[in-house]
């Protein structure tokens, strides 16, 4: 692609099979001045994974946090276009973001267990949104979800902080779940993490696909490959003098990294960019 020809790309739209719980149309993200992101419609289908691959600063994170107003913490943060989850636009005014995350949680790179009990960890959002039911139930429930109940069922009351990285991930999915949200958007959940822990989340996503939704943004191509249903590929424009992310295409994992339609796909799964 040309620099001209970049800077009028816009993506063939994917059209997704099955249910869209979120469609995403970003028109433009920026930060202050800084066009971060433009021109991207990115469908996430109900119970699968939709991966967000591409290079570094190329708005996966940006347009991963857009889909439940995370970025709204972001003073600078400005975003045009529109994000319906089950038909209702999330960035409509009368909605409230904090009701948002309820439904649509969030995983970040770094394991984040706050500095309470591992139980106390699981039970803050049930807590936080004033849950009536069984909290201890509800606890096990998403630890068992989590994959880590047999590993912490006798030390309940030790600190989330005394786990291992991967432990300690999976104890934050285990806090994302226990107040059962629809989709999970996870920012690179493993980058943290050695190869075995790796592999005991990416266990873990497979898993949870059953019950939610999932965005996966990631760096490393095999995971995408291991784990995502869908793939999105996104990369830098550079055509006008700035950084500007966009899609370059969506679609079937298989099809993006076997039969990219775009000549930039392909040259970045494999590796003549990064
Ligand atoms: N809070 C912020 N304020 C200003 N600019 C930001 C902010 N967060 C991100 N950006 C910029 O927006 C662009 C997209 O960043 P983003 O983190 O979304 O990309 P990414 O593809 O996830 O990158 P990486 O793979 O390196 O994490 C980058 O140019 C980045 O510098």
């Amino acid at each position: 692609m040309n620099a001209t020809a970049e800077a009028l790309f816009v993506a063939e739209p994917f059209q997704a099979a099955g249910d869209v719980v979120i469609d995403c149309n970003v028109n433009k993200i920026f930060y202050g001045d800084f066009l971060a992101v433009r021109d991207s419609t990115v469908p996430i289908e109900k119970k699968k994974i939709t991966g967000f691959i591409g290079p570094s600063g190329c708005g996966k994170s940006t347009v991963l946090r857009s889909l439940n107003r995370m970025n709204d913490l972001i003073s600078v943060f400005r975003f045009e276009g529109s994000v319906m989850y089950h038909g209702q636009d999330i960035y409509a005014k009368k909605v409230d973001p904090v009701v948002v995350r309820r439904y649509i949680g969030m995983v970040f790179q770094q394991p984040n267990p706050f500095s309470m009990s591992i139980f106390d960890n699981v039970a803050f959002g049930l807590r936080l949104n004033r849950y009536k039911g069984n909290i201890e139930e509800r606890v096990e429930k998403a630890l068992k979800r989590a994959a880590l109940w047999k590993e912490v069922k006798d030390k309940l009351k030790n600190s989330g902080l005394s786990l291992s990285g991967g432990q300690q991930q999976r104890l934050c999915i285990a806090r994302a779940i226990a107040t059962e949200p629809d989709v999970l958007l996870m920012d690179e959940p493993c980058s943290a993490l050695d190869p075995i822990a790796t592999r005991q989340v990416e266990e873990l996503m497979l898993e949870l696909k059953e019950n939610y939704t999932v965005a996966l943004v990631t760096h490393n191509m095999q995971q995408a490959t291991r784990v995502a249903d869908t793939t999105a590929f996104f990369s830098v424009d550079i055509s006008q003098g700035g950084r500007t992310g966009y899609l370059v295409e969506m679609g079937p994992t298989r099809q993006i990294f076997e039969a990219p339609r775009e000549k930039l796909t392909k040259e970045y799964i494999s590796g003549e960019f990064s």
